[in-house]
Order: C-alpha cells, then structure tokens, then sequence
C-alpha cells in the first residue's frame, strides 16, 4: 500500500529537548509516524501534501490520564460538596440508573470536548467500558480503558465484576489498531476489600496489564484506612503487591515523606487532577516533592463532574500555579514541567511508550495550535504561552497515528452535533425517572 506522507513547512514544533524548546521548520509525517524534524527542508523526491505552519505550534498530543469520560453526564449535577457526600448522596445513585447506551452518549461527549481540545489520548476507569471502547475506536482517539470495580458488594458479585474486567481487558486490548489498551482497575482501597485487590494483582500479572487505582485523595480517607487496617494507604496497597506490578495511581493528595519514598522506590507513577482536588476540597498533592523524589507524576481532570471541564491546559496552568502559590517557591514546577506533565509525563504514566514527545520515530499524535491570536503576543517564549496563557480552545488540529481527526476546529471523525443533542436528551431521560 502506498504511504501516507506529508509535510509542515514552516512550523514551530515543542521538542523540549534539553535546553532547545522549540524547532522551527519542518516536520515529515509518514502514515502513523513522525520520520523527519527540522530547520532545514528535508530532500524529498515525489510530490507530497504540503501544510502551512506558519501561524501554527505544533505539540505532543496531550494526555488526560485519569478520569470517568461518561460522567460527562452528570456535570453541575451534584456541586460544592465533599467527595464522600458527593459519590454516595449524588454520583451513585444516578450512576446505578445509567445504562451501556448511556455511558455510550456521555463518553461520546466527553470524547468531542477532549479531541476538540487537544487531548489525544485519556486513560478511562468507569463502566460500560465496551461502549467507551466503541466511541474511541470510532473516532480514532487513543484510549487506556478499564473497568473500574467498585467492591462494596457480596464476594460473589465483587468476583463478577473482576470477571467483567478481565473480559474486557481480554477483548479490547491491542484493539483499535493498537489504539486501545487496559489495565485492571480496583477503583479505591477505601471501596474495595484487601482479597479483592490482591485478585487484582493477580489479575494484572496473569494479562500482564498495569494497574490503576484511586488513592489517598481526602485526608478522611487516609485516617478511615489506618482506622480499618492499621496502615496508611501506601504500606496498605505496599503489602497488597499492587506495586509490585507497574501501577498508576490517581490524586495521592495525602502523602508523608516515607511514602513518596516507598513511591518512588517501586516506579509507580502519578495522576495528579489538581482541579478536581480543589473543587472537592480534597487538599494540594505534594507535586514538587514528588518531582524531585524521581516520581512520575502526569496530569489527569478526573470525570467531568468534578471539575467541570475537560480542557488539560487549564490542568496544566492550575499545576503550574497552585505548587508557587502553596510554597512560596516561584520555581516550584515551571511551565516546562508542567508542559511535560501533560505529555511526556501523561504517555509514561499511562504505559503509552510511542507517544508524548515530537520526535523522528513516535508515533503521529499530536495537536496545532493558532499563535495568530492576541494572548500569544510577543511571539517569545511558546513553552510559557501554552501553559500561563492558552486553553482548549486555542486547538485548531489534531492527529492521531497520523491522522487527523479535528479540522480547523472540527471534529471529523464523530458526529459533534447528534452526540450533543443524544447526550442532552439521556440526562433528561436519566433525571426524568
Ligand atoms: N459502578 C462501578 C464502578 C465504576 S468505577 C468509577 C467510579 O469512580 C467514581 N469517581 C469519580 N470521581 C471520583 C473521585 O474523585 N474519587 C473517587 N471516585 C470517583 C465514579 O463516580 C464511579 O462510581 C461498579 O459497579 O463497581
Ligand atoms: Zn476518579
């Protein structure tokens, strides 16, 4: 089959290589892969699909690496309140009514705002998962699904629900064209009991997936552990072997010195979602630290009801905002790291090892933003605009595996408009019961 290849001329590219940030020139995209980046024009001999960079900056695709893509639906549903109060009074309650088709229009939505907004790839606990799957295969978005298990139930039912884990990460991963991954997912130690996160664990070796879990995101909850099992939550999940499989960890808001250290120790990295732990009041993690402990710490929003956005660079802007203003450290995670977190971070934290970074080799996910536009003024610093002065909707295109998915703005691979309108009327549906 003949290759798919075409060029930006030029463009502005983040590479964020050592202490070069930003390449302006070219860069040769061949069917899914980046083959060449740089100033000067690359010989080639037939003619090929020519873009103009020339008001455009190209990034890694931004990775949103935690978060529950069909609670979309339930955004303003349920605002201002503490997490424990929020999940038992307001999101499960309507969670217990959703059905697949559902999660099907929710995840959908959540999939235009985020492709719209230049995030190319999401790492999604939620359930349903099959349907999320379908969507993300559809619109050609990269997705880490699993089925997040819940385990305050009978043992019966809580080993169901692994069997329905597993069976989706059996049927989905590696699917989409590689676009689809899984990993096994006990959704917190606070809602499922020590057997079954070992059978997690085990789990997780047997496929040989990740694992990813809620931990330590209230101060009650870390307390509400030591109450029931004598630890704190990171000796509790330690003891389980959940890290010693590679694990994801989601908020890790409460953390002493010793567990960044037993973190850091067993590689396990983090999704720090700073606007859903300040919208629950759930604290500030203790992201410098954590940096410079040597843990990976990415970006997540978390579902859509507790942030209310999916826009990643306002995730990027309150990382790089909140650790200043909590230390008093104006250095504490610069816009370079924060950049990093959202990409390069995110694609290790999220086991996705050919993408986040624009560089000749990795795969073709990544977004275009317009710099023709008043708050990108002076045209200096790039690295700093993205993160202290852009949003999603600075995004113009977007590829994955080389493929573009939003046009100027427009999604091209999923019907914006019918999914707006279905999700609208299955809230109504949902709220009507
Ligand atoms: N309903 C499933 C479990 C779904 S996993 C995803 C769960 O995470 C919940 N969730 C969303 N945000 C947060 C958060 O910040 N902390 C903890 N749980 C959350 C969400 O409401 C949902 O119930 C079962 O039957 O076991
Ligand atoms: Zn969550």
């Amino acid at each position: 089959m003949k290759k798919h290849k075409w060029m930006v001329e030029n463009g502005t590219f983040a590479v964020l290589e050592g202490n070069q940030s930003v390449i302006k020139g070219y860069m040769v995209v061949e069917d899914d892969r980046i083959t060449y980046i740089g100033e000067q024009k690359p010989q080639i001999e037939e003619p090929i699909e020519i873009i103009d960079g020339t008001h455009l900056l190209f990034l890694p695709g931004l990775v949103n690496t935690h978060g529950h893509a069909a609670m979309s639906l339930l955004r303003g549903y349920g605002d201002d309140l503490a997490l424990q109060v929020w999940l038992q009074e307001k999101m499960w309650p309507m969670e217990a009514k959703m059905k697949a088709e559902d999660i099907y229009w929710g995840a959908s939505l959540s999939v235009v705002e985020m492709l719209k907004g230049g995030t190319t790839a999401f790492v999604d606990m939620y359930d349903h998962m099959d349907q999320v799957a379908s969507i993300v295969d559809q619109s050609g978005m990269r997705g880490v699904l699993m089925r997040g298990v819940i385990g305050l139930c009978p043992p019966e039912e809580q080993r169901q629900k692994l069997n329905e884990a597993i069976a989706f990460a059996k049927a989905w991963h590696g699917k989409a064209d590689g676009r689809i991954t899984s990993m096994m997912s006990p959704h917190a130690p606070y809602t499922c009991p020590p057997e079954l996160i070992e059978m997690f664990v085990q789990a997780s070796e047997d496929l040989d997936l990740p694992l990813h879990t809620h931990m330590s995101e209230t101060k009650a909850e870390v307390q509400q552990n030591v109450d029931d099992y004598g630890l704190r939550p990171v000796a509790h999940l330690e003891r389980l072997g959940v890290f010693s499989r590679p694990t994801l960890l989601a908020h890790a808001v409460h953390l002493t010195d010793e567990e960044i250290d037993i973190l850091a120790k067993h590689n396990v990295a983090i999704s720090h979602n700073p606007g859903s732990n300040l919208k629950l009041a759930s604290g500030v993690a203790r992201v410098p630290e954590l940096l410079k402990a040597g843990v990976t710490v990415s970006l997540g929003t978390d579902g859509p009801a507790s942030n209310n956005n999916l826009d990643m660079f306002e995730e990027m802007r309150l990382a790089a905002l909140i650790h200043k203003g909590v230390s008093g450290d104006p250095t504490a995670v610069p816009a370079s790291e924060a950049l990093r977190m959202g990409t390069e971070y995110g694609a290790k934290s999220a086991f996705l090892n050919e993408v986040g970074r624009l560089e000749v080799g990795m795969k073709a996910d990544m977004i275009a933003l317009n710099t023709d536009q008043a708050h990108f003024l002076p045209h200096t610093d790039f690295i700093s605009h993205v993160v202290y002065s852009a949003s999603a909707k600075d995004v113009e295109h977007v590829w994955v595996d080389g493929k573009q998915l939003v046009k100027n703005g427009e999604c091209l691979t999923v019907d914006e408009e019918r999914i707006r309108r279905e999700a609208q009327r299955t809230f109504e549906r949902l709220t009507a019961q």
